[in-house]
């Protein structure tokens, strides 16, 4: 990134607590334009409340928040969607606030679906009658129908099985190479963090601060398997700033 980079998101001496017990003290991250950076650290770390906060779902006890982006919109782990409307009147609900004619959302509504891989007939169907892949990909096509410049993504492929994560990374991948949007993605899994991340920022062992961030070699789409797995290997065992990742998670421990 260029010394001209835009700030899309800045957080400056964040610090949050819950009933007494501080969770996070003293948070400072920034995402500049075009820049997926994802957050990685062991469970209960603090991830999903810092991104809360990043969002502006949660207000935070002390430092500020500066937004340098148009329109934001979060991708949550379960799909979150309204079990009354069909797929695309819920792909649709993404347009609300915009006003368009509608003719105009019926367009967007069905370019969106394509990117994610859902026809004219699924759009016809209700939640329940979608699998749980197809489910999300209707909250990843809600999300993105906006074109909003900047995504929060909070673990939203953990519950999906191996391929159809893969190729849930790939849309975030081809999305963010495509409209130079920014992000910030949540995950405790490193592997996915260097398949889609430009950058990893990684939150310290018992949570509360940041210990450090290393760039990802290579962009996005240019990083194979290979590439991605000795990359992790790497982290794992010779950088100390990643010694911690896989500590006291209780998905490791099943
Ligand atoms: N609403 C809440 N009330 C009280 N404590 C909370 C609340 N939300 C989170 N916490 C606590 O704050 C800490 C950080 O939680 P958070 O969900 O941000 O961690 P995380 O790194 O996202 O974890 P995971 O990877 O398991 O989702 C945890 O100890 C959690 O129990």
């Amino acid at each position: 990134m260029g010394s001209e980079a835009v700030n899309m998101l800045r957080l400056d001496h964040v610090g949050h607590a819950f009933l007494g017990r501080t969770v996070l003290d003293a948070i400072a991250l920034e995402v500049e334009a075009g820049e997926l950076v994802a957050l990685v650290g062991p469970s209960g770390s603090g991830k999903s409340t810092l991104a809360h906060i990043a969002a502006g779902l949660l207000e935070p006890r002390q430092g500020h928040v500066t937004r340098g982006y148009r329109g934001h919109a979060v991708i949550f782990q379960e799909p979150r969607l309204m079990p009354w409307a069909t797929a695309g009147d819920n792909i649709a609900f993404g347009l609300r606030r915009h006003h368009f004619k509608r003719s105009v959302c019926r367009q967007k509504v069905l370019a969106v679906a394509d990117r994610v891989a859902l026809d004219a007939r699924d759009l016809e169907k209700f939640p329940s009658q979608l699998s749980g892949g197809m489910r999300q990909r209707t909250a990843i096509a809600r999300a993105l129908v906006a074109e909003p410049d900047f995504v929060f993504f909070d673990e939203p492929f953990t519950a999906l099985d191996v391929a159809l994560k893969r190729r849930m990374q790939d849309i975030v991948i081809d999305t963010v190479a495509a409209t130079g949007q920014s992000g910030l993605f949540i995950t405790h899994d490193l592997s996915e963090a260097v398949r889609i991340a430009h950058r990893i920022v990684v939150l310290e062992r018992h949570g509360r601060g940041i210990a450090g961030s290393r760039t990802v070699p290579l962009s996005p789409g240019m990083r194979d398997d290979r590439m991605v797995f000795e990359t992790v290997q790497a982290f794992l065992t010779g950088d100390r700033l990643f010694a911690h990742v896989n500590d006291c998670d209780e998905r490791s421990l099943a």
